[in-house]
């Protein structure tokens, strides 16, 4: 067997707009998913994801005919749940032009699904990782992150950037802007996440914010906005004024609700930050429900979020340089 791997993420700046080619500045936090992967030799594709929240499960289907997989859940929770898996298996098999190669592949991950965390991310650059490797070939970063790339372009028919991947595969703090991908210096960070439980869906909220940027001038403006913040938000990680950094995740959370994507939960939870004076406060990711991510060197915003209606969990997250690793 194989083993590999790869982080979660937060986003700092950008999320969103760095779909339309403006930067963004995700940085890896210490949470993993881990995959497993052996092939088999009858062509079939067996997934054991225990973490799902399908409350895990094993599903077992052929490599190339679409039979369902015997599990007891609605089509679209299924399709929801597996098509990561099945799109990064692809590209696996893209990779060694083996197109009838099978496999079993098993999950465990740390990255609650749908949250803003990059769990997709991690397990299609851990899934690709170990699926290339079980079958002899050894990835660069690089092109590994184009790879995990190309599932989530897939998966999010086209509307996908490249700075989740692209940041669990190499770690750290990194910038994307369009396909110049590269790693940041960026000093320490106090990390806080709230999660409210929930999930977003990435597909339907990249949607809603492509068709408020094509509908109304001032959305674009909003999206570039965005752009100017990050950039702002750049200048300010690389002097380590975090003070700076904080006040423009205030802003970039703004924007991000004008633009839809907020949540009654995730606003709380910004704002209990807000309130417990931490440096800046911001959802994370896709949004619509899951994670916001805050930073403050006290323990205040933790106590708070923990005490904040809405917030099931609060915790702190240290930055991983680390990105994918191979384990077996
Ligand atoms: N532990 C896991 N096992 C199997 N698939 C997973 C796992 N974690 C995430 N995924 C896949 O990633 C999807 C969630 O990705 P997404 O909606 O982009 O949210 P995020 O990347 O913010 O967590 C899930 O629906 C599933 O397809
Ligand atoms: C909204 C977006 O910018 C980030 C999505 O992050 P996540 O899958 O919610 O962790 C989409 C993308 O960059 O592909
Ligand atoms: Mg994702």
């Amino acid at each position: 067997m194989t083993l590999s791997s790869a982080p979660g993420k937060v986003y700092l700046f950008g999320e969103h707009a760095v779909v339309y080619g403006e930067p963004a500045v995700p940085c890896a936090i210490e949470r993993r998913a881990r995959v497993g992967v052996e092939r088999r030799d009858d062509g079939r594709l067996r997934v054991h994801a225990e973490d799902l929240s399908l409350d895990g499960f094993t599903v077992e289907y052929g490599a190339t005919t679409d039979d369902r997989p015997d599990v007891n859940v609605s089509e679209s929770l299924l399709t929801a749940a597996t098509q990561y898996v099945d799109s990064a298996i692809e590209q696996v098999r893209d990779v060694t032009g083996d197109d009838e190669v099978g496999f079993d592949v098993t999950i465990e991950s740390d990255i609650p699904l749908g949250a803003g965390l990059g769990s997709s991310a991690a397990v299609a650059v851990a899934a690709i990782d170990a699926g290339t490797r079980a079958l002899g070939t050894t990835l660069e970063p690089d092109e590994l992150a184009e790879r995990a790339y190309r599932t989530e372009y897939d998966v999010q028919e086209g509307q996908a950037s490249r700075a989740d991947t692209f940041c669990s595969a190499t770690g750290g703090a990194v910038r994307v802007e369009g396909d110049d991908c590269r790693s940041l210096e960026s000093p320490d960070l106090p990390i806080v996440i709230g999660f409210d439980g929930g999930a977003g869906d990435t597909g339907e909220l990249v949607a809603g914010v492509r068709g408020l940027r094509e509908q109304y001038e001032f959305a674009a403006d909003t999206v570039e906005a965005i752009g100017d913040v990050v950039r702002n938000g750049e200048d300010a990680l690389a002097a380590g004024d975090l003070e700076e950094v904080g006040r423009l995740m205030n802003f970039n959370h703004g924007l991000l609700s004008a633009l839809g994507v907020s949540s009654r939960s995730l606003d709380a939870m910004v704002w209990a930050a807000r309130d417990a004076d931490a440096l800046g406060a911001k959802l994370t990711g896709a949004g619509g429900g899951g994670c916001i991510v805050a930073l403050d060197p006290t323990p205040e915003t933790e106590t708070a979020l923990s005490f904040t209606p809405g917030c099931e969990n609060a915790f702190r997250a240290a930055l991983t340089g680390e990105g994918v690793k191979r384990l077996e």
